[in-house]
């Protein structure tokens, strides 16, 4: 294994459900990582046929034919297995995978949620076991990067926690809003439901519609709670409404929250500037102007912008994401690069895709 940037040698990558849109991406941004190359794509469906027949605009990867789920021929074959599986899926195959010798980082919810219990309450189906739980990293680079560096199993967060989280932490560190006041209003683009069709996913039931869905009762709500509690110290709790928006990428969260003093655009700007000075993916944006998904496009930027409002006291606060990119693959790389001691932003210069 490379463990240094510069050294010739790729890791070897395999992606299990490289057949949904998480696994598709992860394909697509690796392909053009200079340190990784995919070894082995995975189907629990599909295995023995090429992925080109099922996703023709991936007819020039190199490795074609899907191979099944086995964890000692995974680890035969690859160094690092992204696990891009649905919750429950994960918390089966990460064990084996992780005990024959792979670095895992997944992209499930199943192990960002360290209680056992909540995660059952909110998730409705059985936790991961509990010492799986506690060796998985949860890896929003922003903030706990650190901890990533030389891990051999990460928790990638969820797209929605992602933007939220990113779009908070610093107010809610410096002290300028009250974490009790927050609420969260968030709108997501239909691909963050997966490729799986199903009636709320229907062209019909999206196109020219606009609906909000599990609201209090999303399974994002205990993982923002946690780590807000963890910042803060103190157990949080939010209110969280989530929306589907008639397109296919983007993830866009607006955060009402009590200001603790009186504090205008400007210093958000510079605060949230001088907060994430040092990290290449998020970017604030100038007093007055607020980000829009499509300037994130199919990139691993968050984009976030301010209205302090001296009437009220509150504040707004906007994020933006690619839901599969940030949300999901690209933050899943970026916590690769953490996990290899590599530069944070290896392969993932991407400008966003406009318009
Ligand atoms: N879409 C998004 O924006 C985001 C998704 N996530 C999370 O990432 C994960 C992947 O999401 P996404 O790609 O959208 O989901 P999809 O539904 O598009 O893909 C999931 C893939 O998992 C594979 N799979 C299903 N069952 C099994 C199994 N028993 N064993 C092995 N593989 C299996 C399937 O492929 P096959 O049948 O070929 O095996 C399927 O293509 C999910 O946990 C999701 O919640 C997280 C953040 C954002
Ligand atoms: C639009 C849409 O349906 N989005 C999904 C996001 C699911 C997801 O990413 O799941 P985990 O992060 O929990 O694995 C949802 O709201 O449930």
């Amino acid at each position: 294994m490379p463990g240094e940037q510069g050294e010739t040698s790729k890791i070897r990558i395999a992606i299990v459900g490289s057949t949904g849109y998480g696994g598709v991406e992860l394909i697509r941004l690796l392909q053009a990582h200079p340190l990784a190359e995919i070894t082995s794509v995975i189907s629990s469906s599909s295995a023995g046929t090429p992925i080109s027949d099922g996703f023709p605009h991936l007819t020039d990867i190199i490795v074609q034919n899907l191979d099944g789920v086995n964890a000692s021929e995974i680890a035969e074959k690859a160094d690092v297995v992204f696990t891009a599986t649905p919750s429950g899926v994960s918390s089966k195959l990460v064990p084996g995978l992780l005990e024959a010798g792979l670095k895992v980082i997944d992209l499930s919810g199943d192990y960002r949620i360290k209680d056992g219990e909540t995660y059952e309450k909110w998730y409705k189906h059985p936790a991961p076991e509990q010492s799986y739980l506690e060796k998985a990293v949860y890896g929003l680079c922003e903030i706990f990067g650190e901890e990533v560096t030389d891990v051999d199993f990460v928790s990638n967060p969820g797209c929605y926690p992602t933007a939220t989280l990113l779009g908070l932490i610093p107010a809610i560190s410096a002290g300028w809003i009250d974490p009790k006041s927050i609420i969260i209003d968030a709108k997501s683009g239909v691909s963050g439901s997966g490729r799986g069709t199903s009636l709320t996913s229907h062209y019909a039931e999206i196109n020219e519609n606009f609906k909000a869905y599990k609201v209090n009762k999303h399974q994002h709500i205990p993982e923002i709670e946690q780590v807000l509690g963890q910042v803060t110290g103190e157990p949080v709790t939010v209110t969280f409404t989530t929306q589907l928006v008639p397109m296919t990428r983007g993830i866009m969260s607006t955060m009402y929250a009590q200001m603790n003093g009186v504090y205008n655009d400007e210093d958000f700007v510079e605060l949230y500037r001088q907060y994430y000075k040092e990290r290449p993916f998020v970017r604030v944006r100038d007093k007055g102007i607020w980000p829009a998904t499509k300037e994130v496009y199919g990139s691993n930027y968050c984009d976030v912008g301010f209205a302090a409002d001296a009437r009220t006291g509150r504040v707004t606060i906007i994020s933006v994401i690619d839901n599969i990119v940030k949300g999901a693959a690209g933050q899943a790389i970026q916590n690769l690069n953490l996990m290899m001691g590599w530069e944070e932003n290896l392969g993932l210069g991407y400008t966003p895709v406009y318009p």
